[in-house]
């Protein structure tokens, strides 16, 4: 039996900082131990000098024929892109949104009752890499891998699961689907084929993929110039699609632009690349630095729905991505030990699996 995203963390515990949540809506001043510095952060207020024009990631029709191409592309200059025309039922948008708002409302005990434990993988929390900063983020997660069922029981009474819960599976169905698209249609424009990667073309999408929902919510922030709402990272994924509420707060990095700002666009999915699709496109895919950043005025939600292949699955370069003289940027790591690689070592993770050839 491969290993369930449920039991990734099982036996190997993450101690994160002792969760003191402020009572977000109470505080007319950020304590301290929320105010981030470039010491905090050394990317915090990265930009270029001189600076750079504005530009910003793509937006994509997917109905346009030539969307393979402008994906792919994408892919290689920022490691993200938004699409319009996705397929997604708008209705099941503004359920997801709808739940997600319900679930950060309510009170802070009964949240608690479904806290995540340190050897657990779904339920409440800090973000998983609150560990590796010494401040904390302006903001509140719950994670949900499988059904939802047995946390949600914990949050909502009996009349809520049933619809609760058939939101998160319809969800979770057409983001299985459209990944797989978006996969393929990104690898089409690299001239790989189905037959190039056995894993994935020997069985139907849900047989060797598996994925997590996180819910984030950034509450109205007193000062959000100093505050972060979610630190500079790169997902452990070979896609993330992110639905965001109307409220802009999620940022890119680019070496030559800074942080760049992903503006919401009503009913459009925000994509990004993650570490596994880098390594799985021998390091033509980017897989993008980016984190959130809060706001006065509006409180934010965003979805993201994290996808990668079954535990037993390994992810290395494909064959043809690496020139014949060259050899594989990569060595090959399954999503369960990637997964742990990062909780671990986090940014450094990538680099650990690199193949380091002898000049
Ligand atoms: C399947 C995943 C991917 C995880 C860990 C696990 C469940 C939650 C995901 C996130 C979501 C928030 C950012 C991140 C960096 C975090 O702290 O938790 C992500 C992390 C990763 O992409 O590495
Ligand atoms: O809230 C956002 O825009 C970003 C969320 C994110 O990066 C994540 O959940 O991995
Ligand atoms: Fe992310």
């Amino acid at each position: 039996m491969p290993t369930m995203l449920t039991d990734v963390f099982r036996g190997h515990p993450i101690h994160l900082p002792h969760f003191h949540q402020p009572d977000f809506t109470s505080l007319s001043e950020l304590p301290d131990s929320y105010t981030w510095t470039p010491k905090d952060d050394p990317l915090l207020d990265a930009a270029p000098s001189p600076p750079a024009a504005s530009e910003n990631i793509p937006l994509i029709d997917l109905n346009h024929p030539d969307a393979a191409n402008q994906i792919g592309s994408a892919c290689r200059t920022w490691g993200a892109f938004q699409i319009a025309n996705h397929g997604v039922p708008l209705e099941l948008l503004q359920g997801i949104e709808f739940l997600t708002g319900s679930l950060f409302q309510l009170p802070v005990h009964r949240k608690l009752k479904a806290a995540r434990s340190e050897t657990g993988f779904s339920g409440y929390g800090v973000a998983r890499i609150s560990s590796f900063f010494n401040k904390q983020m302006w903001s509140e997660g719950f994670t949900i891998t499988g059904s939802p069922l047995n946390d949600f029981r914990k949050l909502w009474p009996q009349h809520h699961l049933n619809n609760y819960c058939d939101i998160v599976e319809e969800y979770e169905e057409q983001m299985q689907k459209l990944a797989s698209k978006l996969m393929w249609l990104s690898l089409t424009s690299l001239g790989v084929s189905e037959e190039d990667i056995k894993w994935a073309s020997a069985n139907s999408d849900s047989d060797w993929a598996q994925s997590a929902l996180q819910l984030n919510h950034y509450p109205v922030c007193p000062e959000p110039d100093r505050a972060m709402g979610l630190a500079a990272h790169t997902d452990s994924t070979l896609l993330t699609i992110l639905h965001q509420n109307n409220t802009a707060g999620l940022q890119v990095f680019r070496d030559d632009l800074g942080w760049v700002t992903v503006p919401p666009v009503p009913d459009s999915l925000v994509v990004n690349v993650g570490d596994l699709f880098h390594i799985l496109s021998n390091g033509l895919f980017k897989s993008v630095l980016h984190r959130a950043r809060v706001n006065q005025t509006r409180s934010r939600l965003s979805v993201a729905f994290l996808w990668g292949p079954q535990s037993d699955i390994k992810i290395s370069p494909v064959p043809k991505l690496v020139s014949p003289v060259g050899s594989p940027l990569y060595r090959s790591v399954t999503w369960t030990e990637y997964l742990r690689t990062k909780a671990t070592h986090f940014n450094e993770a990538l680099s650990m699996i690199r193949n380091h050839i002898d000049e």
